[in-house]
Parts: structure tokens; sequence; C-alpha cells
């Protein structure tokens, strides 16, 4: 553990506060800790962790007095200055339960010949507390309400638990209510893309699925990508986005996350079908999770269990959707991908020739197939769910290899017929990502792909959630084409399997 502290001196009295001349805040690796004898509590709340707490296992002073905060929840920080007094606020989220934070604000005097330094001291906490990243963190924000997403709460959770974190980080938030179906892509095309860092979507997925489409609809679609981080909090179901980058659907918790995120490229992947080519960022499905994403909306109102409620009742039937796969294959085994699970795969530096969105390099789904590409036939496929996220939503951790910026897309796929108990054991086992070693789970990585179905006339294909026609598509990946904020560099929240 370490020991270093930075301590802010002060040796005034102010309003009746007695401060000793003996350091009234200490700065650690991972947390500030505030000696509470000595500090004047502006918005004390009853939950604030004491020293003796079980906070991050971080040595301290050990006096019982103490109070600890985490440097991830320290929000901002400031020098205040009026005309009788001067004081540091500091201004982090306190926890009032394992689901909520609020922000909270202390207030320490200081002398007036302590600015100076107190100036110094502010800057060393919140560079600490944003990792050297403060003074560039992604603070402008443009946030997008969908008033009909998931159970429609959506607006609530961003007036009570959103809003208060992005204001208390002294974030500058610029809200927009999406009005219609596919007003987030007009939103997206239209966007100053200099005058924002990230688009907040406070929705289900399908909302960022729009905010992609739309910069990647405008004529400098690869600059606007790489601009733009895209994010989710989260006001839909599912919440794949926001449970992979955070780790959390717990609203004020991961807006924590993303203020304190960090830019974060990822890959995207262009999905041509018909005459038509959009960019998916989150999963491509045909079988039991696509009827599970769209079979299921007149259970909307039950918000994520309507996903059990719907597998149980497909289960049973045992259903198959006949299909016949091509595949440009990258990783072709699980053991494979386990040896590789811990390689870093960067995307290629270098100029782009392009303004827009990439060539594809394999063509559309009109043109004939490559190659080298593996031609399988599914006659019994139960489940062709293709996947660029480790988390689908809450409990569903179906691509534990998945890495954000790795350039492969993660392939499952399961026939219809292996037997209900083992489908429930998959769907049980992505809890937890053990389904991952389940011998009837065929689980790949692979570069691009085609889907063709068989022997059926209609159906659900789901792209990010959205119902497309049923009809062949092709699928390929773009290394590290869009960006997001996530807490740690490449790495999905959740059961991952390094
Ligand atoms: N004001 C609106 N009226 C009608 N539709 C809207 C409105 N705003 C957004 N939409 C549409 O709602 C669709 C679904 O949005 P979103 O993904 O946010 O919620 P959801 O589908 O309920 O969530 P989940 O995918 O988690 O179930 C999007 O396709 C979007 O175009």
């Amino acid at each position: 553990m370490s020991s270093e502290h930075q301590g802010l001196v002060t040796s005034t009295s102010h309003d009746g506060v007695a401060i000793s001349p003996e350091d009234a805040l200490l700065l650690d690796t991972h947390s500030l800790i505030i000696r509470e004898d000595r500090v004047t509590i502006a918005d004390k709340r009853k939950s604030s962790k004491k020293r003796d707490a079980s906070c991050c296992g971080i040595a301290g002073t050990g006096k019982p007095s103490d109070e600890l905060v985490t440097l991830h929840n320290i929000l901002w920080a400031r020098v205040y200055i009026s005309e009788d007094k001067s004081a540091v606020q500091i201004t982090s989220a306190k926890e009032l339960s394992s689901r909520l934070v609020k922000p909270s604000t202390i207030s320490i005097p200081i002398d007036d010949g302590d600015l100076e330094k107190a100036d110094r001291w502010v800057e060393r906490l919140l560079e600490k507390a944003y990792e050297g990243m403060y003074l560039s963190a992604a603070k402008r924000f443009k946030v997008l309400i969908n008033p009909h997403g998931g159970p429609g709460t959506a607006e609530k959770i961003y007036k009570t638990e959103i809003e208060p974190i992005f204001a208390a980080a002294s974030c500058h938030i610029d809200v927009e209510h999406t009005e219609y179906s596919e007003h987030a892509i007009k939103i997206a095309q239209e966007l100053d893309i200099e005058a924002y860092d990230a688009v907040v979507c406070i929705s289900g997925d399908g909302v960022p699925h729009e905010v992609f489409n739309g910069l990647a609809r405008r004529p400098d679609a690869r600059k606007a990508l790489n601009k733009i981080a895209v994010c989710q909090l989260p006001g839909g179901s599912g919440n794949g986005m926001c449970w992979s980058f955070t780790g959390t659907d717990a609203p004020s918790l991961a807006a924590v996350a993303l203020v304190k995120g960090k830019r974060t490229p990822f890959d995207l992947v262009s999905v041509t079908q018909g005459d038509k080519r959009i960019l998916s960022f989150l999963s491509q499905s045909v079988g039991l999770t696509a009827e599970l994403d769209l079979g299921t909306e007149n259970m909307r109102w039950m918000g994520n269990t309507r996903f059990t409620v719907g597998f149980l009742q497909r289960v049973i039937t045992e259903r198959i959707y006949p299909s016949e796969i091509h595949v440009k294959l990258a990783i072709e085994s699980k053991e494979e991908i386990r040896r590789n699970a811990s390689t870093v795969r960067l995307p290629p530096d270098g100029e782009h020739e392009y303004e827009g969105l990439p060539p594809l390099q394999y063509g559309t789904v009109n043109d004939p197939v490559p190659d080298d590409w593996v031609a399988e036939s599914h006659p019994k496929m139960g489940n062709f769910y293709c996947g660029n996220m480790i988390c689908m939503s809450k409990d569903i951790h179906f691509f534990p290899a998945a890495k954000p910026n790795d350039g492969h897309m993660d392939l499952a796929t399961m026939d219809g017929d292996v037997g209900r108990l083992k489908a429930v054991g998959v769907m049980l086992g992505a809890e937890t990502g053990k389904h991952f070693d389940i011998p009837e789970l065929n689980y790949r990585k692979v570069l691009a792909y085609r889907f063709t179905p068989k022997n059926q006339k209609d159906g659900y294909i789901s792209i990010d959630g959205e119902k497309v026609a049923f009809a062949p598509f092709q699928a390929e990946i773009h290394h590290g084409l869009g960006v997001s904020l996530s807490l740690r560099p490449n790495v999905y929240e959740g059961p991952t399997l390094v």
C-alpha cells in the first residue's frame, strides 16, 4: 500500500471552525483522506465512509474520524474566493446505497495567504482524480434522451441521478430529447463535432445505433466517428453498451464512470443487406436471440425480465432456423481464443485515403463470396449470434472473449436441437461467461461473414436490437473505427477470459 500523502496545510480559523496547522486533507495513491474533525462539511451525508470501513483496502491514518473518498469518486475541486472567506471545495460522489451515489461537497477554509498553494493542490487533486486528463476530459456532452426507451423512465433517471453527477463534475451539457424514430440519425448527421466530446444516449441500444449511423452518413464520417465518443447510460431494457463499458446499469454509478472514462477506440461492423449499408456496434442475431430481442416487444413493460420470460417460452419448442453461413475466420477454436486472450491488437496506424466510411474489404452481400471464406450449412441452426461487446444485457455476458478494439467479431452458434437443458445451461452460463466452454456452443473470432436464411420465408433478424428485413446479409469488421469512453483501456467490464 502506498503511503504517499500530500497534505493541504491550513493554519487559520473561519466561521468558528478550528483548523489545526496539520493536514486537513491527505492525498493517497487511490484516495483522498478527509480529516473530518478539521473541515467544514458543506453537504455532509450520513452514509459517508469512515476510515475503518472496508473501502478498497487502502491504508491511511487509521483514525476513526477520517473519511476516505476514492479518487474515482472525486468529481471536482476548486478554490472558492469570496469577500469574507476563501475555501477549497471538493465535490465527490457519495455512496448512498450500492446502486446510488449523489454529489456531496465539502469546504475547507483556507487563509488568503495560502491561495496559490491551494490552487496547486487542487490541480494536483484533479490530475490524480482524472488520471492526468482533467484538462482534456470528455466534459462536453451532447445528451440525447429517448423518452420512450425501455420502460419509459429515461427522463426521470436523467434528472434525478445523471444530471446531478454531470453538473457536479463541471461537464458542459446540451440536452435534446429524441422526438421520433430515427431522430438521433439526423442529430448526429448535423452535429457540430468540434463542439462536443461525446454523445451520451440515455436510451436503449437503439439510439446509439442511430447515432453511429448518423455519423456514418456524413461526408466526414471517418473524422466524426473518430472525434465523437458515443456512450450509453441506462434508459432501455438491455443497456448492453452501458454494461460493457461501465460494468453497471445503476445510472448514477454509470454516470460517474463516464465522467471518469477515457477515450477508447472500438470496433464497428458494416452490415450490407440488399442495397443498404449500415453500421452495427453491438450485435447481429438470427434465431433464438433475435426472437428475444424483437419478439418480446409486447413485454416491454417488464424491463429486463422480458428476456428471461421470452427465453423460457421459446426454448421449450426447440425451434430451428435453417441457414447457410460463409465465414472469414480469424481465430477458429476456443483453445486458441483462450491462448490469445491477453494479446492486444491495436488498429494499424497510418494515413487514410477516405473521408467517409472505410471501403468494404470484402464487397457487399450482392458480390460473390470471396474464395477463402469457409462455407457451412446449418440445417438445424438454433441461435446465430455475433457480438462486439461482452455484455448484451444484465447478467448476459454472452461474449466473454470480446474486446473493444481487437479487430474481431465474436461469432457464437448453436443448433436448436441440442436439448432444453443444454440451452438453459448456455443461458445460465452466460451470467459468468462459463457457457464459453460448453461444447455445443461453437465460438469463433471472425473478420467477416455472410448469413443466408434457408427454407424460411419470414422471421427476425436483429442488428443491434433493431429489426431488419429477413434476407441475406453480410458483415465485416472495421478495427477501431468508433470511439467510446471506458474505465480501462481496451477491456470490457465483466467476466472476461483474461
Ligand atoms: N420520441 C420518440 N418516439 C418514438 N420513437 C422514438 C422516439 N425517440 C426514439 N425513438 C425510437 O425508439 C427506438 C428504440 O429506442 P431505444 O433503443 O432507446 O429503446 P428500446 O428499444 O426500448 O431499448 P432496448 O433496446 O433496450 O429495448 C429507436 O429506434 C428510436 O428511433
